[in-house]
C-alpha cells in the first residue's frame, strides 16, 4: 500500500531524526562565497520541498546537498515556483518581496523509506485524509483545509536546531506558535512593516500577500520565532500523532538568532524577543495548483 505519510517514532530515547524524519537539511555550496543552509522536507521518495529564497538563479543542482537522518543524497533539479521573483518591488525601494517562496528539489535516486526517512502529509492528498481519520474517497481538498486552518489562533509547530548543554553536539526542537487566522492575524501581519529593511513599504499587503500565514508576538501566548537558517522548514499542524504540514517558513520580521545556537533546554523568556517578532510561512493551499501540477507523478494522490 501506498507509505503512510506524517508518521514519527514517538518514544522519548528516541533521536531527533526518527521523531522528525522527514526534516532535510540543505546546503548550498558556493565557491569562495560559503555554504548557505536551508531546511525542507521529504514529500515523496525523490521530492523535497522548500524555500525558493534559499537559491540564486545562478545555484545548480550539483552545488546542492540534501542531508536527511545521517545521509547525504545528491539532487538532481531544482524548481522554484514561477511566480517568486525576490526583486519584483526593488523599484519601490522593497528590497526582498518574498510571495510564493517555495520550492521543489528532485534527488537524483529515489531514497529508501526507513525510521529515519518518511515524508510528511501534505493538503489535499489522500494520505491527509487516512491521517485525519476521514473517509477516502470521500473526503474534500475543502473538508482539509476547513479542518486544519479552522478561524481561530491554531496551535501548530516548526523545528529549529539547538545546542545541547553538555555535548556540543546540534540538537532539534519542535517550537508551538499559533497561526493567527482570527481577529488577531492583522496586528500579526501589520508587525511585518517593523522590519528596517520595509521601511518604504506603504501598505503591509505589499509584502504580506494572500500566500501567508503569520505566527510570533505575545498574543494570546508568547510565540517563539524563526532564524532565517530555518528557511524552507516545515510549519506542521499535528494531529492524533500525525503530522502535516500546512506551511514553509519564508520569513521573519527579526532574525532573533544572529550567530549562536540557542541551547536546547533554554526556556523561552530568557531569550525574550520583541512583540513585533513575526514570521511568515507560505501557505500551501495556496500554491496547491504547482504543488499538484510538479508532484502529479509522485504516487501521492491528490484529491
Ligand atoms: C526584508 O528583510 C526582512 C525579511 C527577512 N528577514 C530575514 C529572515 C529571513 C530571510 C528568513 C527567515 C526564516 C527569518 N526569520 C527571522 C528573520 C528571517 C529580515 C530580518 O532579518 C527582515
Amino acid at each position: 500500500a501506498l507509505s503512510m505519510c506524517g508518521l514519527a517514532k514517538e518514544y522519548q530515547s528516541a533521536d531527533y531524526e526518527k521523531k522528525n524524519p522527514w526534516l532535510v537539511s540543505i546546503s548550498i555550496l558556493r565557491p569562495g562565497r560559503g555554504t548557505e543552509t536551508c531546511k525542507g522536507t521529504l514529500v515523496s521518495e525523490k521530492v523535497i520541498l522548500t524555500a525558493a529564497h534559499c537559491f540564486t538563479i545562478d545555484d545548480v543542482a550539483d552545488q546542492i546537498k540534501v542531508k536527511i537522518g545521517q545521509k547525504n543524497f545528491p539532487v538532481a533539479a531544482l524548481k522554484s515556483h514561477p511566480e517568486y521573483t525576490v526583486g519584483k518591488l526593488r523599484n519601490l525601494g522593497i528590497p526582498e518581496f518574498y510571495d510564493y517562496d517555495v520550492a521543489l528539489l528532485t534527488l537524483k535516486d529515489k531514497i529508501t523509506f526507513s525510521a529515519e526517512a518518511r515524508p510528511i502529509c501534505l493538503p489535499c492528498t489522500a494520505g491527509t485524509t487516512r491521517a485525519l481519520r476521514r473517509p477516502h474517497p470521500q473526503t474534500t481538498c475543502r473538508e482539509h483545509e476547513q479542518e486544519l486552518m479552522s478561524f481561530g489562533n491554531i496551535p501548530a509547530l516548526f523545528l529549529t536546531p539547538c545546542r545541547e548543554k553538555h555535548e556540543n553536539t546540534v540538537g532539534l526542537r519542535r517550537r508551538t506558535v499559533r497561526i493567527k487566522n482570527s481577529d488577531k492575524k492583522q496586528s500579526c501581519e501589520a508587525d511585518a512593516k517593523k522590519a528596517k529593511q520595509y521601511k518604504n513599504v506603504t501598505e503591509v499587503s505589499q509584502v504580506v500577500t494572500e500566500r501567508f500565514l503569520c505566527t510570533g508576538g505575545i498574543e494570546p501566548e508568547v510565540d517563539p520565532n524563526t532564524c532565517k537558517g530555518d528557511s524552507g522548514g516545515p510549519l506542521i499542524i499535528a494531529k492524533r500523532m500525525r503530522y502535516i504540514q500546512v506551511g514553509v517558513i519564508s520569513w521573519g520580521v527579526v532574525d532573533v538568532c544572529g550567530k549562536n545556537l540557542r541551547t536546547c533546554d533554554s526556556d523561552n523568556i530568557l531569550e525574550r524577543a520583541p512583540s513585533h517578532a513575526r514570521d511568515f510561512h507560505i501557505n500551501l493551499f495556496k500554491v496547491l495548483p504547482w504543488l499538484r501540477q510538479e508532484l502529479r507523478e509522485e504516487g501521492l494522490d491528490f484529491i
